[in-house]
């Protein structure tokens, strides 16, 4: 890693970790992850770089005012006539008239130009600056508030290239060799530990706090544990029941290999009657009963192996 590398990464709660005080390297941009549902927009211009721009917009479930003059870049045109798609989008047939439009820019949460026309593109960026409404200037990359970036989405996963306006064609470049490098069935994985994510929480509601914060240490741990591939398997019910049981309700972190897949016996060597017995107390059984299917199988497995070793007379 170069020594200029800047990992994203929090300041710590120790307030003595030398990395709590990372160099500030000024000139980034501030990644984010807009949540746009439902909210207006206004995109500008129906060619190449307005489709692309319709795409991403769609695919955040935004409301999209359009202006542009027929005919459309053929992609356009087909959101607009598919009566999915076309519920998010008001197409104004005509061509934007800048300060003197019927349509204002106030109205929009954010404004995207993408037309072939430097000077009404500079006074889109001058009505914005005035209502102090975020926009994108396709042709003008010094008076954009925001960039677009190369991007890649695989489910919930989504991962945006930024090369700070330098060289576009590079950051897709990245995009495609990050796409090479990622684990199969990372989108299982994800949805597994928002799963998990969504349990703990119901068990444990709230926000801040002692509880919060033993929330997140568990969480944290129990993911660093588990590992990207592992976290997949969040996604059977039983076995999030029994992580959460023997796991969060004790307040220890249980690895893969150490669940206990039949309650009261660990086919992984939890041999000792009174581990077992220990272990029963702490059972939540209300739980347990829908981890019996498959926990019954494997405590036959285990039944028999405590037998062979002796721990349980036949
Ligand atoms: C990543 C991507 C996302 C997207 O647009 O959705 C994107 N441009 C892409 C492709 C691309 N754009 C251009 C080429 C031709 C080759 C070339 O010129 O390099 C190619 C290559 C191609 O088409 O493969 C031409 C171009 N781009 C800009 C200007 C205006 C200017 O520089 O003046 C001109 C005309 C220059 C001229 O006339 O000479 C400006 C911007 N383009 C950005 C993003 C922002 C900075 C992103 C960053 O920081 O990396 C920024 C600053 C503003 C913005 O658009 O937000 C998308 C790839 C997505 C993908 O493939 O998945
Ligand atoms: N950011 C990027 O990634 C990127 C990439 C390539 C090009 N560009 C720049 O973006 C601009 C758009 O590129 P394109 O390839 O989509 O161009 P394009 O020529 O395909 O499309 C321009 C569109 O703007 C519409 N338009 C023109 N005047 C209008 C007005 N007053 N109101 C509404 N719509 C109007 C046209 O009808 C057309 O649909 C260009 O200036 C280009 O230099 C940016």
């Amino acid at each position: 890693m170069s020594s200029s590398t800047q990992v994203a990464k929090p300041p710590s709660r120790d307030e003595n970790d030398q990395e709590s005080h990372p160099t500030i390297v000024p000139g980034a941009s501030l990644l984010l992850a807009l949540r746009l549902s439902a909210r207006p927009i206004l995109l500008i211009g129906g060619g190449l770089v307005a489709s692309q721009r319709l795409y991403f917009l769609l695919e955040s479930d935004a409301h999209i005012t359009l202006i542009s003059p027929s005919p459309l870049h053929p992609s356009i045109q087909h959101r607009v006539d598919d009566p999915i798609t076309s519920r998010q989008i008001t197409w104004l047939d005509r061509p934007f008239l800048g300060r003197e439009d019927s349509v204002k820019v106030k109205d929009f949460d954010l404004v995207m130009t993408a037309i072939d026309n430097n000077e009404l593109s500079k006074e889109v960026c001058d009505l914005c600056r005035e209502e102090r409404v975020m926009v994108n200037v396709a042709d003008i990359p010094p008076q954009c508030d925001f960039y677009f970036g190369a991007q890649l989405r695989r489910g919930p996963l989504q991962i945006l290239i930024s090369t700070g306006g330098m060289g576009p064609r590079a950051g897709a470049m990245i995009r495609d060799i990050i796409l090479d490098s990622l684990p199969d069935n990372l989108e299982e994985s994800i949805q597994g530990i928002g799963l998990l994510r969504g349990d703990l929480r119901k068990r444990a509601p709230g926000v801040g706090g002692t509880l919060g914060q033993e929330r997140m240490d568990w969480m944290k741990e129990t993911c660093d544990k588990w590992g990207l591939d592992q976290m997949k398997r969040f996604n059977d019910d039983s076995l999030r029941r029994r992580i959460l049981d023997q796991g969060w309700e004790n307040r220890k972190i249980i690895g893969p290999n150490e669940i206990d897949t039949s309650y009261g016996v660990n086919v992984r060597g939890l041999v000792s009657l009174d581990k077992v017995v220990q272990l029963g107390s702490t059972i939540n059984w209300g739980s347990a009963v829908g981890g019996m299917v498959i926990g019954a199988s494997v405590a036959v497995v285990g039944t028999m192996y405590l037998i062979r070793t002796g721990v349980i007379k036949a």
